[in-house]
C-alpha cells in the first residue's frame, strides 16, 4: 500500500502558511452570499484587534486564531491584465495564467487544510483498476467507480464545503471565456457544486474520458467544465472522438484554467504525462508543494 494513500499532504510536513491580505483577514469557506461574507469579516477582524492590546508574550500569534486560512477570489487570485486565451473548439478555451501567484498559492493552502486522514484517496475506476492520482472531492462527493451516487467519502464522512472563492473563480472565469464565443458556440454560466482535486506525481497520468456522471439536465445544458492547474505542468488530450491518433494537445501550466462546456461538454479528455519538476520556483517555495501537478475540476452537477 503507497505510505501516503492514508494520509496524503501536498505540502511538506512541517511548513504552514497564510494569506492574510492589508492586515485582514480574508476567509473563503463559506458559500454565503458576499455581504454577509463581508460583514463576518469585519466582525472577526473586530474582535481580533481587540484580542491584539492584551496579548501576552507566551501566547503571542503572527495569525489570527480560529480563523480558517483563505481569500476570496474576486480580488486577488485572477490575473485579469496577464492572462491570454486560446479557443480550442465550440465552447472550449484555454485562458492562459488566469489564476494569480496569490489565487495559486491561497489554493494550494486552502486544500492542504482539507487534507486530513483519508481525504486523499487513490481511486478505483468502474472495472477495478488503480488510476495513477490522488483524488479528493469538495462539495458533492464523487468517486471514479460509483458516481455521484454516495454523498459520503467511505469512511462516512462527508466532503468539505465547496469553498466560496473557488465557486467565484469558476464563474469569473467562464464570464472571460463568454465574451470569446458567439451565440453559435454559446458557453453557459454555472454554478459550480462540486470539485474534484487531483494530484499527480511521478508516473501521474488520467486516461481518456469524458465527464458524465453530472446530471442530464447539466448535460444537455452544456453546463461548463472549469479545470484550475497548479504546479507542475502537464500534457492535456482531447478529442471529440475515442480515438487516440486523432487527439489535440495542448499543456496546461500553473495558473491556467480550461473550460470546456456547450458543443464541447461532453469531449474525451485526459492526462498523457507530468513533466515533474517545472513548476515555477516561486510557487514551490511560497507553499513548499511537493513535486507534481495540482488540478481542481470545477462543475455543476
Ligand atoms: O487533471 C486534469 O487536468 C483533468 C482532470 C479530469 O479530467 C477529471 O478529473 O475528470
Ligand atoms: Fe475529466
Amino acid at each position: 500500500m503507497n505510505r501516503f494513500s492514508c494520509f496524503y499532504r501536498l505540502v511538506k510536513p512541517t511548513v504552514v502558511s497564510s494569506s492574510i491580505r492589508d492586515g485582514r483577514i480574508l476567509k473563503p469557506y463559506h458559500t454565503v452570499p458576499s455581504a454577509a461574507l463581508d460583514e463576518e469579516l469585519k466582525h472577526i477582524n473586530a474582535l481580533s484587534d481587540d484580542d491584539e492590546s492584551g496579548s501576552e508574550s507566551f501566547n503571542f500569534s503572527l495569525v489570527k486564531t480560529n480563523v480558517v486560512r483563505g481569500c476570496l477570489s474576486d480580488n486577488y487570485w485572477v490575473n485579469k491584465e496577464a492572462s491570454n486565451i486560446q479557443i480550442l473548439g465550440s465552447g472550449m478555451i484555454l485562458l492562459k495564467n488566469f489564476v494569480s501567484f496569490i489565487g495559486q498559492v491561497d489554493m494550494v493552502n486552502i486544500c492542504q487544510d482539507f487534507c486530513v486522514p483519508g481525504a486523499f484517496k487513490v481511486p478505483t475506476n468502474r472495472y477495478g483498476c488503480k488510476l495513477r492520482v490522488h483524488m479528493m472531492s469538495l462539495g458533492r462527493n464523487w468517486d471514479p467507480g460509483t458516481g455521484y451516487t454516495n454523498p459520503c467519502r467511505r469512511d462516512g464522512s462527508e466532503p468539505p464545503r465547496l469553498p466560496f472563492g473557488f465557486v467565484r473563480l469558476a464563474q469569473t472565469a467562464i464570464e472571460s471565456a463568454q465574451d470569446h464565443f458567439d451565440d453559435d458556440h454559446h458557453l453557459p454560466s454555472m454554478t459550480p457544486d462540486t470539485c474534484i482535486v487531483n494530484f499527480y506525481t511521478s508516473g501521474g497520468r488520467l486516461g481518456l474520458h469524458q465527464d458524465c456522471d453530472e446530471s442530464s439536465d447539466s448535460l444537455r445544458r452544456g453546463l461548463p467544465v472549469v479545470s484550475i492547474s497548479i504546479g507542475d505542468p502537464a500534457e492535456f488530450w482531447y478529442g471529440h472522438i475515442r480515438d487516440e491518433d486523432k487527439l489535440s494537445k495542448i499543456l496546461l501550466e500553473s495558473g491556467d484554467v480550461l473550460i470546456f462546456g456547450g458543443k464541447s461538454r461532453l469531449i474525451f479528455h485526459g492526462i498523457n504525462k507530468i513533466d515533474l519538476g517545472r513548476a515555477p520556483e516561486p510557487l514551490r517555495h511560497a507553499t513548499m508543494m511537493r513535486l507534481g501537478r495540482l488540478n481542481l475540476t470545477l462543475k455543476q452537477v
